[in-house]
Order: C-alpha cells, then sequence, then structure tokens
C-alpha cells in the first residue's frame, strides 16, 4: 500500500482531522503536570488515547520533546510506539532538510523501519533544495511512508520567500508543489505538502493538486476555522486538517471531548 492509499484510507474512514501533539510548558501545567520528560511522556500518550478510535492521524511536534533533551526524545519514542500501536497515521513533525549526504542521517532517525523514533511521515523543510531531500523521499517509498514538505506555511514570515519568484516566474511554492508532484508522479508515493490553512493559496501560486495529499496547519489557535475546509481546499482533495492548542487546552478530562467537538465542526 502506499502512503497516498493509507493516508486516503485514514481520511475516509476517521475524518480530516488531525490532531497535534504539542506539549507546551503552558500546557503541561494546565494539565497538572510537570514541565520535564515525565510530563510530555504522559500528556502525549493521553492524547494518543484520546485520539485512538477518533481520528486518522495524529502529529507530535518533536521541538517540544526535544527541548528537554535525551529523556524527552525517549518520551517522543514511547508516544510515536503507542499511538502506531492504536492504529493511528503518526506525522512526526520535525521539519528536517540539509544536504543530501546527511539527510541521509534524518531518514535514518525518523522513517526507517525499527529506529525509535519511526514515524510514518515526516515533515521536511525544501530550502536546501527538493532535491536534497532525496534520502528522505527514498527512504519514505522503501517503507510505505511519506514526506511532507513545506511549501506555503501558516506563519506571516513564510510569504516574503515563499511568495519570491524564481526565472521562470513561478513562485518558490509553486515551485515545491511541481517538485513534489513529479516526485509522486514518477514513483507513485504519496508526498505531501504543507499548506497553512491561514494563507492564500492563490497568492502564493498553489493550484489545488488532486495527487499531492495537503497537510493543513493553522486550525483553531492560528485562526482558521474547520468549518471553512472546504472552502479553503477542493472537497476531493486529500487535506489534513491539523490543529493542537485549541484542542489541548481543554486538559486531561476535556481532551477526548475537545476532539469530538473539532470532528463536529468540519464539513
Ligand atoms: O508543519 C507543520 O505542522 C506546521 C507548518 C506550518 O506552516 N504551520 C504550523 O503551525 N505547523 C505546526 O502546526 C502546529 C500548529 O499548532 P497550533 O497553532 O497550536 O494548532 C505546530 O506544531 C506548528 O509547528
Amino acid at each position: 500500500m502506499t502512503f497516498f492509499e493509507r493516508l486516503g484510507d485514514a481520511v475516509r474512514r476517521r475524518g480530516a482531522l488531525c490532531v497535534g501533539i504539542d506539549p507546551h510548558p503552558a500546557l503541561l501545567e494546565r494539565w497538572g503536570l510537570p514541565a520535564d520528560a515525565s510530563g510530555v511522556e504522559r500528556f502525549g500518550r493521553a492524547v494518543v488515547e484520546a485520539a485512538a478510535g477518533r481520528v486518522g492521524v495524529v502529529k507530535p511536534q518533536a521541538a517540544l520533546f526535544e527541548a528537554l533533551g535525551p529523556a524527552g526524545l525517549g518520551a517522543l519514542e514511547r508516544v510515536l510506539a503507542d499511538a502506531r500501536a492504536a492504529g493511528l497515521v503518526t506525522i512526526a513533525d520535525a521539519k528536517r532538510g540539509d544536504i543530501g549526504s546527511t539527510t541521509l542521517g534524518y531518514a535514518a532517525a525518523w522513517l526507517e523501519p525499527g529506529a525509535p523514533l519511526e514515524a510514518d511521515a515526516l515533515t521536511a523543510s525544501p530550502y536546501l533544495g527538493v532535491g536534497a531531500l532525496e534520502g528522505l523521499f527514498a527512504a519514505a517509498e522503501r517503507a510505505g511512508k511519506g514526506v511532507f514538505v513545506l511549501a506555503a506555511t501558516s506563519n506571516p514570515e513564510g510569504a516574503a520567500i515563499q511568495r519570491a519568484r524564481l526565472d521562470d516566474g513561478r513562485t518558490v511554492a509553486a515551485a515545491v508543489a511541481d517538485e513534489v508532484a513529479a516526485r509522486n508522479a514518477a514513483t507513485g508515493a504519496g508526498h505531501g505538502l504543507v499548506i497553512g490553512a491561514t494563507i492564500d493559496r492563490a497568492a502564493f501560486g498553489l493550484a489545488p493538486e488532486a495527487s499531492t495529499p495537503v497537510l493543513a496547519p493553522g486550525f483553531g489557535a492560528q485562526g482558521a476555522r474547520l468549518a471553512d475546509l472546504h472552502r479553503l481546499f477542493p472537497a476531493d482533495a486529500l487535506v489534513l486538517a491539523s490543529a493542537s492548542r485549541s484542542i489541548l487546552q481543554a486538559g486531561p478530562e476535556g481532551i477526548a471531548p475537545a476532539i469530538d467537538a473539532a470532528i463536529g465542526e468540519l464539513p
């Protein structure tokens, strides 16, 4: 099964909501958890437990685990293992990307079957060139996994570089999208794009592309509304509507109802 098929299956069965697992220190405090590795682990595993059976996809935010050093990465390892055991598709949000030779290390860390931090997909930054992500694409394809490449990010600072034009007139975002689509066409993989729900896709030169999955963060805390999903993206596109803080702020008792409420807001 390709990653595209797997993701499509998860979305058909469980819907488009992707629950972000972002253990911010302020959220740990709200959850009554310590701001240490044991806290992020209990937080992450509780979110996985609430998400299992409700949604198809979760996205742990690596930075907030890394912040706690090796013990935090150990916590992330167990959160990822729980999620995979629960049948959830896991997207490690680590936004990796380097020159080709060292990108192989990131591929081994996040996408190689059996790796401690193994995930089903990884977010990646294309600003050293989409071609430099070859090691990630290849590792993902060998294992039926995917890479989500940043195209048009949800934050306002991204626009200056992502809307900049190449010599051929395309925006940087459109060129990234073209390269990912070409990779998918050549290999049948299902690598995706990250396109923020907060941005105007047309202004970034991004046309809807049915064969490229989209990870769309920016719902909830950053202002986009889940109810608008089909106004923001074509109804037939494979889009993950991702939200973190707006759901996680509900606390340990409220997390499951908050996920149900978010699902209820989707069209
Ligand atoms: O790759 C991402 O997931 C991502 C890309 C982007 O353009 N914007 C964005 O917010 N994200 C991530 O999505 C999550 C958004 O969190 P909330 O704003 O709390 O819903 C964070 O983990 C961000 O790092």
